[in-house]
């Protein structure tokens, strides 16, 4: 990336589009500037992030990181809009119960989650967009013969910091180049592509990409563990679109909506009303989050 020589104003403003072994590029109206951050900031044990959007002083130091709307520890992300959660069909098969953690963990945060299907010349993905979309989670069935699926897509990323994550192998690099052919996306690929080859200071950045940004892609491996062992338990039934309707409704009001008796969102399963397996994964988030609690206490 090219850097503007540029004569920051004192009240200068910017966003952090990409962070490498302590240097930030920070995107400010005036252009594109390299900074480092406050030496207070490592004493006090706070990194900035990128997406993060930061307050610099005249001579391109990082004075201040203001508020976040959200944040995400692997990759290090700040202030992300959305999350496109790549499924294929098949080859690899979908594996709902890691779906559905990243799900609630994006809802958890105040990311807009949405799912997008791939594969669906292999396989049939009816039933999956059926599942999510009834779930109340937005769903973007890609098929490369219908160029309209992928537009779908892309039209989602302007003016948004976005993210595309899903397992190996699913189609991420595949969509990508779909989007924007300039990325030149090898596919099978894309980890070595976006900084995560085997280097050890981890380079983070967000690629302008159809008119928004597109953060540095994972894995669903990274995207995990910590994420959603930091969940309270009392929050992740919000965390569940298709809940809403019946929380509230059931007999005792601190039902955890497991098994319990009356509960409002438990006999909407039975109903078929919610499906069995979304609440499966919610029972298991659930249980998660209060071994955890427990084990801390
Ligand atoms: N039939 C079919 N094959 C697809 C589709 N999307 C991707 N593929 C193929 O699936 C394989 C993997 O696709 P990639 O785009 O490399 O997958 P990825 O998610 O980027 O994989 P990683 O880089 O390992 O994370 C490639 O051989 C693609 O050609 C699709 O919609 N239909
Ligand atoms: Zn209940």
């Amino acid at each position: 990336m090219k850097n503007l020589p540029v004569a920051i104003p004192e009240t200068a403003q910017g966003r952090i589009i990409t962070s490498v072994g302590g240097l930030y590029t920070v995107e400010t109206f005036s252009g594109i500037c390299t900074c480092k951050a406050r030496g207070i900031f490592r004493k006090r044990g706070i990194t900035p992030y990128v997406g993060d959007y930061v307050q610099l002083s005249e001579d391109g130091v990082i004075q201040e990181i203001l508020p976040r709307k959200n944040s995400i520890l692997r990759p290090p992300v700040s202030n992300l809009d959305q999350i496109f959660f790549v499924v294929s069909t098949c080859h690899p098969a979908p594996n709902l119960l890691l779906l559905d953690s990243f799900l609630t963990v994006a809802i958890y945060q105040d990311i807009q989650p949405a799912v997008v299907l791939t594969k669906m010349d292999l396989h049939s993905g009816e039933q999956l967009e059926k599942l999510y979309t009834d779930a109340g989670i937005p769903v973007y069935p890609v098929e490369y013969d219908k160029p309209e699926t992928v537009a779908a897509v892309s039209e989602l990323l302007a003016g948004k910091i976005s993210m595309m994550t899903g397992n190996s192998g699913v189609g991420k690099s595949t969509l990508l180049n779909a989007i924007d052919p300039s990325l030149q996306i090898a596919t099978g690929e894309i980890s070595e592509k976006l900084g995560r080859g085997k280097h050890t200071t981890r380079q983070v950045q967000l690629y302008p990409c159809a008119g928004g940004y597109l953060a540095d892609t994972p894995g669903f491996s990274t995207f995990e563990v910590e994420q959603y062992l930091q969940m309270d338990k009392e929050r992740i039934a919000d965390c569940f679109p298709e809940f809403q309707p019946y929380l509230g409704q059931c007999r005792f009001s601190d039902c955890a909506h497991v098994c319990e008796k009356g509960c409002a969102v438990v006999e909407a399963v039975q109903a078929g009303k919610i499906s069995k397996s979304r609440h499966d994964a919610y029972v298991s988030l659930y249980q998660t989050a209060k071994q955890r609690k427990a084990w801390e206490s």
